[in-house]
């Protein structure tokens, strides 16, 4: 059981994915790829075997039931099966495709050729870690990150905390900054960005990453930042924003995202408590991200 994985596979109202994405990443799934069934949407989501039981699966069953009851819609259809490491990255190769994101940004799995483009092209190994630029959360920093650091930009220390596969931090590098201190909590994502880094032909020092939080990127940035991208859900970017002006230049901007709608006055709240002023919130479906820039007090 060691190295296997649950596919869960989810299929359900296209107007429910977003919900069902959040529950789950709050479940710990690692990946999550979509596609059209009929009317409907083909879900998958990936989850190392050792993370869950057969009991916790009913449950997350349990909860997606109810929470498309509450939203009014026919319950999903919920199914699952082990499959081990190889059967894994064949799922991924078959369901997850080039995508554009945003005006800039092309997102490709590392074993296809990237197709010709004058987009920036984020080759990405999914490795275990979660970010394939395939969830509407990523997709709304990466547009934030395309409004801070615009063609011909260059320069600039960011922050990336949650890290993930390194998506984030990526899109920052080949938009034109020089250095990225990245973290995340998830043993296995420092190892994916720094390897997915390599695989866009980034120089290694150009990406740190460590396991740990904002604690330990208090510690690894050696002056503070021009900005902070940060994509984890409300909860945690609430604990965070505290800490945000330790790494923060003054004028520092940040793109945070991961936070669901509901949620966004709170996230607001906080921000221009700890110094922040909110230049823009962008909404997709559920979601939203916050593009703010610190006061220059
Ligand atoms: C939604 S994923 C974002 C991944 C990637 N940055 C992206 O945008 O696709 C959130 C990531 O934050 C990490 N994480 C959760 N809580 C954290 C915390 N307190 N500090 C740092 N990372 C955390 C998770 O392990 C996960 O990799």
């Amino acid at each position: 059981m060691g190295n296997s994985w649950w596919e869960i596979e989810v299929i359900c109202d296209r107007d429910l994915e977003d919900a069902l994405y959040w529950r789950l990443e709050r479940f710990g799934c690692r990946g999550t790829a979509s596609t059209d069934w009929g009317m409907d949407r083909a879900v998958r989501a990936y989850l190392p075997a050792v993370q869950a039981q057969l009991l916790d699966l009913s449950a997350l069953a349990l909860w997606l039931q109810q929470d498309a009851a509450m939203m009014e819609f026919e319950p999903p259809d919920v199914r699952w099966r082990l499959i081990d490491d190889e059967d894994w990255a064949r799922s991924w190769q078959k369901y997850w495709q080039p995508l554009e994101v945003g005006d800039r940004f092309l997102i490709c799995p590392a074993w296809l050729t990237p197709p010709e483009t004058d987009r920036l092209t984020i080759r990405l190994d999914p490795g275990a870690a979660f970010g394939t630029g395939t969830h509407p959360t990523t997709q709304l920093c990466l547009e934030g990150i395309e409004m801070r650091l615009p063609p011909g930009h260059s320069g600039g220390t960011i922050a990336d905390i949650g890290c993930g596969s390194g998506i984030l931090s990526i899109a920052c590098l080949l938009s034109g900054a020089t250095q990225v201190y990245a973290v995340d909590t998830d043993p296995l994502a420092p190892a994916a960005a720094i390897s997915n880094a390599a695989l866009n032909d980034l120089a290694p020092d150009r990406l740190i990453a460590e396991q740990g939080s904002i604690e330990r990127l208090i510690q690894l940035v050696p002056e503070e930042c021009d900005g902070i991208v940060c994509n984890i859900i409300a909860e945690t970017v609430l604990e965070l924003i505290p800490h945000f002006n330790a790494i923060a230049k003054p004028r520092c901007w940040g793109a945070i995202g991961g936070i669901l709608i509901d949620r966004a006055s709170d996230i607001s709240v906080a921000l221009q408590k700890h110094g922040w002023q909110v230049g823009a919130l962008w909404r997709r479906g559920n979601w939203c991200s916050f593009n703010i820039r610190h006061r220059q007090d």
